[in-house]
């Protein structure tokens, strides 16, 4: 380090910390180097075990640990020791006065407020969770990071320790701690307020304060000159974000993008499910009882769109389905588990990457950033009563067998996944033909239609939304479509249906819509 950024020495320290793992080699360290350490009434008890001298906050404070441990450390004699500037004189001759000493490091750690929540603990319990003067200490601190080095995370100790073998920290160094220090402050505030919030409002809370950590540095962003990082939310550990790499290349921004859609898509299927994205849209979701045989399905609704996919299974990838799926040049496979096997097949793949995602659980607000702001949605689930065909309004066509009918409701559930205008057309559980994105649903009904070729003839259909002409629908049923399942509510509804009706097309309406955009 140069001379512009010289090393401030630790010689008194202050200790309060709920998790103490890790304190045994931090204190003896710190012990060994010389350090003063004060310590709080647990830490100094865990501390004082082990032989190391530590003075209690109480005889600093001349004050016992009152109402319960809410107050312990909120005194004076510790925050003028963490606050005072000692690059100012007038502080240090008020230190002198009040006969304080200052303080070069702090540690702490704070109650587990996330972890006691997660508990289902009740509302008493989980409020005395909430730590006061843990945070109070942090902050001052933190703001006076010229003089004092702040550490919030066991994880972080060994910095400690080998600060103190090169003569302390550095004012840079200390800066960075202290931001850190914030940031932890703001994670842990906002749980408390998104907490609180739940019980007096519908999840799109007042505001928003969702904790982002830096998880990695990707290669770069949708494109080469975009630079991009992943982040954590830091209140949800399940999620693609937080999926295991077990192989493969580092995964790239769009890997992500694509990797979030087929691992939502598959998990809107209780059945084995595969799906296959390109561009954040399906080419291909098929279920069926085994697995490999759904991605053989899922791979043939459209091979030519499928070759550098992300594929998404929602139940294990056994042998048989990674052989199949080593025939294929593939970007990224997302799955709950592997059977050894599969997933020693898989590596033979040198730039396929594996993840191991944790259980799907939907986000209970979805939020989309745009300029100025962002947007808040609860997720679009396929939980909806117009999503169960048992309660479809059937308006022409005979009513489909159970068989056809379970085809329609595939088609339907899968067609949530397609980014609108979408028109899926599906067989055997799988999808055959797929039109996606366009800005009119002529041009999704042509598109569906022409990739499915000869296979749209007795096939099913979805739409996303209702049809605003018979024009759309119409392209369908002249390829031959039997049956097609749309949410309705047009005020042309009666001319789809009569053009459903003309071509002997059995109609649902759904009642739901399923926009994706
Ligand atoms: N009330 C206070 O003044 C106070 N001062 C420090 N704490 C917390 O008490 C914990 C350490 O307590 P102990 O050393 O007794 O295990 C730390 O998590 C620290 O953040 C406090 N607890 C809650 O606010």
């Amino acid at each position: 380090m140069s001379s512009s950024n010289p090393r401030k020495p630790i010689r008194r320290a202050l200790i309060g910390v709920y998790d103490k793992s890790g304190l045994d080699v931090l204190a003896l360290g710190l012990h060994d180097a010389g350090v003063e350490i004060v310590s709080t009434g647990g830490t100094a008890a865990t501390i004082a075990d082990l032989g190391v001298p530590v003075t209690r906050v109480e005889d600093l404070t001349g004050f016992p640990e009152a109402f319960e441990g809410r107050v312990k450390t909120l005194h004076p004699a510790v925050h003028a020791g963490l606050l005072a500037d000692l690059r100012k004189e007038s502080h240090v001759a008020q230190l002198d006065e009040f006969k304080i000493a200052a303080f070069d490091l702090l540690v702490v750690n704070l109650y587990p407020f996330a972890e006691t929540l997660a508990s289902g603990a009740g509302f008493d319990e989980t409020i005395e969770q909430i730590d006061v003067g843990g945070p109070s200490m942090v902050r001052g601190a933190a703001k006076n990071h010229a003089n004092v080095a702040v550490v919030v995370e066991p994880g972080d100790y060994g910095q400690v320790l080998e600060a103190i073998d090169h003569g302390g920290f550095t004012e840079p160094h200390r800066r960075v701690l202290a931001a850190k220090a914030f940031a932890h402050l703001a994670t842990y505030d906002s749980q408390v307020a998104d907490w609180l919030n739940q019980s007096t409002s519908d999840g799109l809370s007042p505001f928003v304060a969702t904790p982002l950590a830096k998880g990695a540095d990707l290669r770069y962003g949708e494109n080469p000159h975009q630079t991009a990082a992943l982040y954590h939310d830091r209140q949800s550990p399940d999620g693609l974000a937080q999926a295991e790499q077990l192989h493969g290349k580092p995964m790239s921004y769009n890997n992500y993008v694509d990797a979030d859609g087929a691992w939502r898509a598959a998990n809107d299927f209780t059945h084995p499910c595969v799906a296959i994205i390109k561009h954040a849209n399906p080419c291909g979701i098929a279920t069926a009882e085994n697995i490999a045989e759904a991605y053989r399905k899922a791979h043939a609704c459209d091979p030519v769109s499928a070759f550098g996919g992300v594929i998404a299974v929602n139940s294990e990838v056994t042998a048989e389905m990674a052989t199949e799926v080593v025939k294929v040049f593939t970007e990224v496979i997302v799955a709950p588990s592997y059977e050894d096997a599969a997933l020693e097949t898989l590596r033979s793949k040198k730039n396929l990457r594996i993840l191991l995602a944790p259980e799907w659980a939907a986000q209970p607000v979805e939020y989309r950033f745009i300029s100025g702001g962002a947007l808040g949605q609860t997720p679009d689930r396929i939980d909806a009563e117009g999503d169960d065909p048992a309660n479809w309004r059937l308006v022409t066509g005979s009513a489909l067998g159970s068989e056809s009918l379970a085809n329609l409701a595939f088609a339907w559930w899968a067609v949530r996944s397609v980014k609108s205008n979408a028109i899926l057309l599906a067989k055997d559980l799988a999808t055959v033909g797929i039109g996606m994105g366009q800005v009119n649903r002529v041009d999704s009904a042509r598109l569906a239609v022409s990739r499915a070729g000869d296979r749209a003839a007795g096939s099913v259909a979805a739409s996303d939304a209702f049809f605003p002409f018979a024009d759309g629908l119409k392209i369908l049923t002249d390829a031959g479509i039997t049956a097609i399942a749309q949410p309705g509510g047009s005020i042309r509804d009666e001319e789809v249906i009569a053009a459903a009706e003309a071509a002997g097309v059995t109609m649902y309406f759904t009642g739901v819509r399923h926009f994706s955009h």
